[in-house]
């Protein structure tokens, strides 16, 4: 097999074996520290731009089943592993790791040293970097990057999934499967819109809430959006998961920020605010709602990260409006929060006919 190299921003080369599809390709480096689930981690449409580093160091070792994608596609541009298991072993297994990279076009770099670039991306932040065959290449500084990769995930036109239940539309920035999973589980009609549905079309839909789901890149790309996603919000019941979340927040004047390497793993705790109770949770996201551009009179802090103590909810203070930046749905990781939805659906229910009955959390 041929060799590859992975050469960072910072000049850095990392050498591994090449799978996957023969292309090169670049991205914004980032890692997951999730110890199975690199099939959803691979689907989540919050991934397109970036690639991804697993830290846990064999992958492949369970194949690649018909059940567990978040998506149709695969969205890193590449990957970056450390042991590729070339013989899996799982009854739902149909494919290899690495044959599935190479019938899906995704490149990939195996027997690379995960360690030294999660301990590089820590210390210096997560950066752009490049795979290809030699080690010569050259970062191409004149790419216009100002639009956001939300264009090429959501939907282009609106479909419904009927149910008998509420009916949800849901704002497609890239969501995951499992986000609308857990809503039909629930009895939910769910309309999906494009990323940039206004708030006119929303309501000619006549919904009992919205959601905003997950997505990639800086959600300041879509700033432009923020008057229609707040009519949204100031009108229906509402729910917004992670990049869904930054994007309410974002839209009633709070400000993000980017960490320096982000968090993207299974087991990130984070502790609810009202009752001392800490959840474990799914999480995948460089931006954060920073502290000083919370205004106390719109929203209460919900949930904070115990390990940084970062925002990790919002809840606003007289409509009922929710937002968190971890994901509820999981998949990869617990399901611990899944009760967000429930809470979510019982907001619908009580502002059925009657917004002053709105629950708020
Ligand atoms: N999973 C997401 O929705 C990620 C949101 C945003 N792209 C971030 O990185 O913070």
């Amino acid at each position: 097999m041929d060799k590859g190299y992975l050469v960072l921003e910072t000049g850095d080369i990392y050498e591994g074996t090449w799978i996957g599809s023969q292309a090169k390709a670049s991205g914004e480096l980032v890692f997951n520290t999730s110890m199975t689930g690199y099939q959803e981690i691979l689907t989540d449409p919050s991934y397109a731009g970036q690639i991804m580093t697993f830290c846990y160091p064999l992958i492949g070792n369970y194949g690649v089943n018909s059940l567990d994608n978040e998506s149709a596609a695969l969205h890193p541009e590449a990957v970056i592993i450390s042991d590729l298991c070339t013989m899996p072993s799982h009854y739902l297994s149909i494919k290899g790791f690495s044959d599935h990279l190479e019938s899906e076009g995704i490149p990939g770099l195996c027997g690379v040293d995960t360690r030294a670039i999660v301990k590089k991306i820590r210390k210096q932040g997560t950066m752009k970097a490049i795979i290809s065959k030699t080690p010569d290449v050259q970062f191409d500084t004149s790419v216009d990057d100002s639009a956001s990769l939300v264009q090429t995930v959501s939907t282009k036109q609106s479909y419904t999934i009927e149910n008998d239940g509420l009916h949800v539309v849901l704002v497609d920035y890239g969501f995951k499967k499992s986000m609308l999973t857990a809503l039909t589980n629930a009895g939910c009609k769910v309309t999906v819109v494009p990323y940039d549905t206004t708030y006119d079309k929303v309501k000619s839909l006549n919904p009992d809430g919205v959601m905003f789901s997950n997505g990639p890149d800086d959600p300041v790309k879509l700033a432009y959006l923020f008057k229609e996603v707040k009519a949204m919000t100031e009108h229906y019941p509402s729910l917004g998961i992670c990049l869904g979340h930054q994007m309410i927040a974002l839209s009633y004047g709070s400000k993000t920020d980017k960490l320096l390497f982000g968090h993207r793993g299974a087991n990130h705790p984070v502790k609810e605010v009202l009752t001392g109770k800490v959840w474990m949770t799914s999480q995948n996201h460089s931006y954060v709602v920073t502290e000083d551009s919370i205004n106390e009179e719109i929203f209460t802090v919900t949930y904070r990260n115990v390990n940084d103590k970062s925002i990790e909810g919002l809840k606003h203070n007289q409509l009922p409006i929710e937002t968190v930046q971890f994901h509820p749905e999981a998949h990869p990781g617990p399901d611990d929060t899944q009760h967000i939805f429930n809470r979510f659906v019982e907001s619908m229910k009580a502002c059925k006919g009657d917004r002053t009955n709105a629950i708020t959390y």
